[in-house]
């Protein structure tokens, strides 16, 4: 175990541009952080990592502790996983090698059910939490990650060997706890299933539809189409959400949708995993969702014309040419 109680030991495992951007903030506020890295590793060890904020100033962390094999990291006591939920079924050994005895592993992904995939993968000993963010960052170059607007991020707790509710809630306590020491905003949640469902109502149109119709946020709000399209996908959402037994704030998709018209032209991480020709988040953002809905009576036929789009394109795209 390493001596958590005077700097507790943090390990990023997938340090793209969530990874990098809170790895970099924490590192900053004095953790003792350790970034998992692969392709980005030769640049991050030469040149650092940076971070272009719109919201920080430009921020630099020089040298990094990284790595580019879980062996040859330290034991970890919190364990950031910024990777794509694409490869949560072989992060197993990652996870096992690198954390330490009763870890806390927090997921910070989109989409529902993450953590089930993970839960199933990793030792019952150590504690799974979910990590909402709600940032619009992308990679912009190795080892460089631009930061265009906000920053927060909403924790809940998952499974682990915490069974009652006050220790589970002084370990999502905790976690918000590390990240507010670093500047960013976060907020303790006591339903992590609700908060995955309340955050679909933005990614399950903003983050298809920009690879669809190819285009960013401000596009889709400017083309009366595709703002109508958008307001119909969020509403079906928060009717699937409800059918599951998650009734969302009254008004929360309109807020969501004001709240876009006020945001920077902004592509969401799907459109650059398609531009990249890395998988989309498919089963996660849209595959679950839907069989979850479907499995309490409930059709998302938008989400679904939807999914068996992005299926297509996404098939077609990862194919060599
Ligand atoms: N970007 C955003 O603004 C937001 C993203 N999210 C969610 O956050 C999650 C992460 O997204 P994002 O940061 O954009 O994704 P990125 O593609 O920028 O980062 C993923 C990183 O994980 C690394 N990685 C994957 N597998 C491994 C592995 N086995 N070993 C080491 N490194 C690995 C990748 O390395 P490599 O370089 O080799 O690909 C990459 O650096 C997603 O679920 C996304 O939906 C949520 C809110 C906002
Ligand atoms: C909704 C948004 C853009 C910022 O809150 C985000 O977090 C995402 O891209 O998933």
């Amino acid at each position: 175990m390493s001596n958590e109680t005077k700097r507790p030991r943090i390990g990023i495992i997938g340090t793209g541009a969530i990874g990098g951007f809170y790895g970099l903030m924490l590192a900053r506020a004095g953790m003792d952080v350790h970034f998992l890295l692969r392709s980005e590793f030769e640049a991050v060890v030469r040149d650092g990592l940076h971070v272009d904020s719109a919201v920080h100033g430009d921020l630099q962390l020089r040298p990094v502790h990284a790595y580019n094999s879980a062996a040859d990291m330290p034991a970890c006591d919190w364990l950031l996983v910024g990777t794509k939920s694409t490869g949560n079924a072989d992060l197993g050994p990652i996870i096992t090698q690198v954390a330490a005895e009763g870890a806390r592993v927090v997921l910070l992904q989109n989409g529902l059910a993450v953590e089930d995939q993970l839960r199933a993968v990793i030792p019952d000993s150590l504690h799974v939490l979910g990590g909402l963010c709600f940032i619009c960052v992308h990679r912009a170059a190795p080892g460089v990650v631009t930061h265009q607007a906000f920053g927060a991020v909403s924790v809940g707790y998952h499974s682990g060997p915490s069974t009652d509710q006050a220790s589970r809630l002084a370990i999502v306590d905790a976690c918000a706890a590390l990240f507010s020491e670093s500047g960013v905003e976060a907020h303790a949640m006591a339903d992590l299933q609700q908060a995955r469902w309340q955050k679909l109502v933005w990614n399950v149109p903003y983050n298809g539809l920009s690879v669809l119709l190819r285009a960013g946020t401000s596009g889709l709000m400017s083309d009366p189409a595709s703002r109508e399209l958008v307001r119909a996908l969020m509403d079906e959402v928060v009717d699937g959400a409800q059918a599951c037994g998650y009734a969302l704030p009254a008004g929360f998709a309109s807020r969501l949708f004001s709240v876009t018209e006020t945001m920077p032209d902004y592509k969401p991480s799907m459109y650059h995993d398609h531009v990249e020709k890395r998988p989309l988040e498919l089963e996660a953002i849209y595959a679950r969702p839907l069989a979850a809905a479907l499995a309490a009576g409930f059709d998302m036929p938008r989400v679904r014309m939807l999914y068996q789009a992005l299926t297509f394109i996404d098939r077609g795209n990862r194919q060599p040419d």
